[in-house]
């Protein structure tokens, strides 16, 4: 008998323009045959490192959710918990990479696409708005950097030395093993969950996913 296909999968299929969109931008692209602008990276490395800060109160906002809202807590916990301990370690990689590349994080302006990201993680962190919901969101806002920096490290992909180590930070098989465990953590959650919360998540799955490719425009020139 064939499995049957969770949620997320069903996602995955029929959004997957959207998907590869997001998943292998132009950006991606770039650091992948080796012909990025470095001012673009730099741009983005700024941004993130802002953008990484503000996630902070995201994940919180979820971990006190999995407490309250999950029948397996302890596991969505540790998972969530493994998530924020990362973000630690992010925001000194980050810190240590911008003293390298000569980017003064303290003078960077966040950009309008990064505010209203931003601002829409923390309309999730709202009471109102159930487990389910952000857990969605979580999955997919790591996945986009897990599946998009995995690709300028397979075979046959031209990376620039200098960088490797960037993708190396999201594209390793540890960061693939969380991005997993947190979609099965909104698998789960979306299988017991009413129809109109998978509307929701649905929606937002979907919110990510444009955030996240206009993040990478931003890098480009975009606002
Ligand atoms: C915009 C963005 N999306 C996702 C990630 C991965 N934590 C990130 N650092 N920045």
């Amino acid at each position: 008998m064939e499995a049957k296909m969770t949620m997320t999968e069903t996602w995955l299929r029929k959004h997957r323009l959207l998907y590869v969109g997001a998943t292998r931008h132009p950006f991606i692209h770039g650091i992948r045959d080796g012909s990025i602008d470095i001012s673009a990276f730099k741009t983005w490395l700024g941004q993130d490192y802002l953008f990484v800060r503000a996630f902070v109160p995201f994940v919180e906002s979820v971990l006190t959710k999995a407490r309250k809202g999950s029948n397996d807590s302890d596991n969505d916990v540790e998972v969530i918990l493994g998530g924020l301990a990362a973000l630690n370690d992010e925001i000194s990689w980050f810190k240590n990479e911008a003293s390298k590349w000569g980017v003064q994080l303290s003078n960077i302006v966040p950009q309008k696409a990064n505010l209203e990201y931003c601002r829409f993680l923390e309309s999730l962190t709202s009471p109102e708005v159930e487990y389910t919901v952000p857990i969605v969101a979580f999955w997919v806002i790591e996945t986009v950097y897990q599946e998009s920096f995995a690709h300028c490290l397979e075979d046959g992909s031209e990376t620039p030395a200098e960088l490797k180590e960037t993708c190396q930070r999201w594209g390793n098989e540890g960061f693939r093993e969380y991005c997993n465990s947190l979609r099965k953590i909104a698998d789960r959650q979306l299988e017991k969950a009413t129809d109109d919360a998978i509307s929701k998540a649905e929606a937002t799955f979907l919110q990510v996913l444009e955030y996240e490719v206009d993040f990478w425009n931003m890098s480009h020139g975009g606002t």
